[in-house]
């Protein structure tokens, strides 16, 4: 049979041996389930901290999606108690009294890994040495440097700054030089439909994602799931799983299936959006650096101005919906972020939402980082971060326009013939707000030529990596 395309395995949930030969998997709410002495081989579950049916359909699904047996997938209660487990899993336990368990991280992360790196420092004393990832080279001096690494956390494109890591060559370097160093990638920013990092040649140990965000899409439920290249590693998160708890709830299990059927449509219209008002953002609302103000910046891997561009493409099917730029002013942003002219746009954490959300980082989603480190790190403090959901772009950006106008960075001119940006001091001819067409008609084409590709084409790229 050929392979179908990932957009359709999420759909299809297939025959599940349903006793009434329901079109829908029904939810398991039950917590145990009978036993039979004489027939225990038979018995798939017990008790639904070890297994629950419900969970099992959604285990498959996400097998389905990144290509690997059910039993390489544990679905668990949210994106932080994935990377938990796997940690604890195959981490923590390398201690010995000549050797601290050394993690090797990016420093450009979500304010809760951070935290949670943090906290394991001080407990288990597990240490973590951060490194800019995007650099190659500045990796690679810092993987030289220590004596035995156990793992390496890798994010590609980075939250929120949304720089690229060459993940396909950090592999070759690590699995080369120490094969027995794990290689973890959280995926949440790009989700299996656009990045499988099993698949690359050679593939990372285990692959985590925060179901929370693009795999459910309705900020709805709380879920991580991880995804193991081989059947051992899963038997040993698996034990972790089962003794703590952490198996994500039936109900949860339930939406997330339900969820992830229109994974491939949210995402196509997200990523659709997220190209257009980047180059929005970046040509006509003049977020680049000029002469004035050399601290204003778009970010997003999609930009054609962006130097990754080619490098993303590469190893991704698409440009996610995540996109950030600097204002070159806080208190501007603040105010933008402020502004109570956005009602389309929802000020809150989190992303890969049908709804569009925008966010201040640095007060929110990491707010948890101390603001001393974040300064070491060049963190910008006035960094704006969206995420388009699936309306419709004309509304998003005349929504986001007011807001940007009540916050006194842009100034409407000509009856919105130009735009200028007061703090960079730019003038452009605003084509794109109200002219749908002309402009939708360019962008479609950019992003069908660049970023569509059927998944095979893919793997079969990432094998000759
Ligand atoms: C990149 C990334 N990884 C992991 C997480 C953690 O996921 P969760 O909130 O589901 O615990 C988040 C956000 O919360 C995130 O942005
Ligand atoms: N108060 C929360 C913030 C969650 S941020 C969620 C998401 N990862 C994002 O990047 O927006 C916390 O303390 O973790």
């Amino acid at each position: 049979m050929p392979i179908k395309t990932l957009d359709t395995v999420v759909v299809n949930t297939g025959s599940q041996n349903d006793q009434h030969s329901a079109s829908v998997p029904p939810v398991y709410l039950s917590t145990t389930f009978k036993v039979d002495l004489n027939n225990e081989a038979a018995q798939d579950y017990d008790y639904s901290r070890s297994g629950n049916p419900t969970r099992s359909v959604l285990q498959n699904q996400i097998g389905k999606l990144y290509r690997v047996p059910q039993e390489n997938v544990l679905a668990v209660s949210s994106g932080m108690t994935a990377l938990d487990i796997i940690l604890r899993g195959l981490v923590l336990l390398n201690g010995t009294e000549d050797h601290t368990p050394t993690i090797i991280a990016g420093d450009d992360l979500y304010g809760g890994t951070q935290r949670l790196l943090n906290f394991f420092k001080h407990q288990t004393h597990a240490v973590t040495v951060h490194v800019d990832t995007s650099n190659f080279e500045r990796f690679k001096t810092v993987f030289q440097s220590l004596d035995k690494v156990d793992c390496v956390l890798l994010e590609s494109p980075t939250n929120p700054l949304c720089k690229v890591v060459d993940i396909p060559k950090i592999l070759r370097y690590v699995k080369c030089v120490s094969p027995d160093t794990k290689v973890i990638v959280d995926n949440t920013m790009m989700s299996g439909l656009n990045c499988n990092p099993l698949q690359l040649n050679p593939s990372c140990d285990v692959v985590y994602e925060s179901a929370t965000k693009y795999l459910n899409g309705h900020h709805d439920l709380m879920g991580g799931v991880i995804i193991s290249k081989t059947a051992e590693i899963a038997a040993k998160l698996y034990f972790v799983v089962n003794s703590t708890g952490a198996g994500l709830s039936p109900m949860d299990s339930w939406l997330l299936v339900r969820g992830l059927k229109t994974l491939g449509v949210r995402l196509h219209q997200q990523q659709r959006n997220a190209m257009i008002l980047a180059h929005w953002l970046e040509d006509s609302c003049g977020f680049k650096p000029t002469n004035t103000n050399k601290a204003t910046k778009t970010r997003f891997v999609g930009l054609r101005s962006n130097p990754d561009f080619k490098l993303h493409q590469s190893f991704n099917n698409g440009p996610g919906a995540v996109l950030s730029f600097e204002t070159g002013s806080f208190e501007h942003s603040k105010r933008l972020v402020s502004s109570k002219k956005l009602n389309i746009w929802a000020v809150t954490v989190s992303f890969g939402c049908v709804n569009s959300l925008l966010s201040m980082p640095c007060k929110m989603s990491h707010a948890s980082i101390d603001p001393e480190v974040r300064k070491e790190r060049d963190f910008p403090e006035d960094l704006v971060r969206l995420c388009c959901g699936i309306e419709n772009i004309v509304d998003l950006k005349k929504d986001l326009l007011a807001a940007m106008v009540e916050a006194d960075i842009i100034e409407i001119r000509d009856n919105g013939k130009y735009l200028y940006n007061k703090l960079n001091n730019h003038l452009a001819v605003n084509t794109t707000v109200d002219n749908l067409h002309k402009p939708l008609s360019i962008y479609e084409e950019f992003y069908n030529e660049d970023f569509i590709r059927k998944d095979s084409e893919l793997n079969a790229k990432g094998s000759k990596l």
